[in-house]
């Protein structure tokens, strides 16, 4: 009776699902991207899948994303409890909260903090500067060879949330750093791959010691970790002196001890490993993208980034992207717009029995914005399958940001590390191109634009070969 599959009235029409596993067969495991576009030609912008025997609803190109998202925010900004990942996490935190007090709580404590971090010396720009120091002695050291940036973004942009949540960063030879890393993508692969597929249309499975148990026991380390760190700042931390977020949050916590709060020990717990998992991948996999492009793309790379305005400028900083970029800000944007770091954006539930388009929604449908479809969208985009940062100017050559570019997804659930990430991608792009030149090395052969499905796109890796902009400067003598 479990796996009995029945279509809810007038719910949104999609193809005929089977007893036990619904759709998922029709569906290709190692990208169902097109699936989804042949589904959308056929069925239009909005319609209804089954996942086992969960019924599902796919939200194409911008206008419906909005209108569910942003117009219909509250209907469905809901998360699943029986996905695994709610179950590795217990639903605490942001990430996979549901729809409610501690979500609220939550969510508005980390953006106030990230935002109260925009200012001084602790700033997050300032946290950023420090990290990319680090990554131009790395490449400095590296002048003249032939490299991967996976791990040194990968480690970078893990440091930066580090260095903000923890107050630390690590060395990037670190071993121990190394290992948490490997666990929260050893993680992030199991709680998205077949096995937790199985794990949520069949339940019954649960009991039994199947992989997706690892999921567990990694988050469990990773969770000691964490608490490691906690511990430490409780016996260190002055009232009135925060230091970074965990800092802030004993402090809130002392703050509302008399009162009914979800503040506690465990959901600071999942908090920090939401945003230490939710920063990391996203933003070293754009930058890998972006780099890729615009190595191959030289004139893009001689412009501003790096060529006539970068080297006018002493220090990089965030004032100037607003006021004086117009042209970084489009190769940015026209970065992450291909990048599509996020393709079915995280699955949001609906919290209520809704309407949509004049279709059924019960309550507890899960809801896929299909981001992709947005990003490369025919009508939004005057290139919308090259990478031209033409998409992001007008006639006058002004940054224009259009409605479909959205990445960070939008609504209620928008991504809480937005302006962090844009700072990161920044500020680690700029300043790197204006110390060096990457170069696609020639016994490289064509190189690959195409996409690697997964929770977190990216490139295939690659090599480059980085070549110092000025020899003997050093970046020492650049702050
Ligand atoms: C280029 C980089 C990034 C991209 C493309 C990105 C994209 C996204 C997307 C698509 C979502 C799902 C939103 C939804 O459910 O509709 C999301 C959620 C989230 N992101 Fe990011 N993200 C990036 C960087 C970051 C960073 C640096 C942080 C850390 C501060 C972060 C923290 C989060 C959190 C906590 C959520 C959950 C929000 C909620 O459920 O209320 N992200 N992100």
């Amino acid at each position: 009776l479990q796996f009995r599959i029945r279509r809810p009235k007038n719910f949104p029409p999609g193809p005929t699902p089977v007893l036990f596993f619904g759709n998922l067969l029709q569906l290709d495991r190692t990208n169902p991207l097109k699936d989804f576009d042949k589904f959308a030609q056929r069925y239009g912008s909005i319609y209804g899948l089954f996942i086992g025997s969960q019924p599902a609803v796919v939200l194409t190109g911008q206008k419906m994303i909005r209108q569910a998202l942003i117009t219909q925010a509250a209907e469905f900004a809901g998360r699943s409890d029986n996905m695994m990942i709610s179950h590795v996490t217990n639903s605490k935190g942001v990430i996979m909260a549901n729809y409610g007090e501690s979500w609220r709580e939550h969510r508005c404590f980390a953006l106030t903090t990230l935002r109260n971090f925009g200012l001084g010396k602790r700033s997050m720009e300032q946290r950023i500067l420090k990290e990319v120091k680090y990554i131009c002695s790395h490449l400095e050291e590296s002048a003249g060879k032939s490299i991967d940036l996976e791990h040194l973004y990968h480690q970078a942009a893990s440091n930066i949330i580090a260095s903000i949540i923890f107050g630390s960063r690590f060395t990037y030879k670190d071993e121990y750093f190394q290992t948490l890393i490997t666990n929260i993508e050893k993680l992030t692969k199991i709680v998205i791959g077949q096995w937790a597929m199985l794990y949520e249309i069949a339940p019954v499975l649960r009991i039994f010691r199947l992989p997706f148990c690892k999921a567990f026991h990694y988050f469990a380390g990773i969770e000691n970790h964490i608490l490691k760190v906690v511990n430490e700042h409780k016996k260190s931390h002055v009232t009135g002196e925060p230091r970074d977020l965990i800092d802030c949050y004993l402090e809130e916590m002392e703050k509302r001890a008399d009162q009914r709060s979800t503040f506690d020990d465990s959901q600071l717990v999942t908090l920090l490993f939401d945003l230490f998992a939710a920063g990391t991948e996203t933003t070293s996999n754009t930058l890998r993208t972006l780099t890729l492009y615009l190595m191959t793309h030289t004139h893009i790379q001689g412009k501003e980034c790096g060529g006539r305005l970068m080297k006018s400028l002493v220090i990089v900083n965030m004032s100037h992207l607003r006021t004086e970029m117009p042209y970084v800000q489009a190769v940015i944007h026209e970065g992450q717009r291909v990048a599509d770091i996020v393709p079915l954006s995280m699955f949001h539930t609906a919290t209520t029995n809704a309407q949509l388009w004049g279709y059924n929604i019960p309550k507890g449908t899960i809801i896929i914005p299909y981001l992709s479809s947005a990003l490369r969208e025919e009508s939004q985009w005057k290139f919308p399958h090259e990478f031209n940062p033409q998409n992001f100017l007008n006639d006058k050559g002004e940054f224009v940001k259009p409605d479909a570019f959205m990445p960070f997804s939008a609504g209620s659930r928008v991504c809480l590390g937005e302006n962090l990430a844009r700072m990161e991608l920044f500020l680690i792009l700029l300043t790197v191109l204006r110390r060096f030149r990457l170069v696609w090395p020639e016994d490289a052969g064509e190189p690959d634009f195409k996409l690697i499905y997964g929770g977190t796109q990216s490139v295939k890796p690659y090599r480059l070969t980085v070549q110092l902009r000025t020899p003997g400067q050093t970046c020492k003598s650049v702050y």
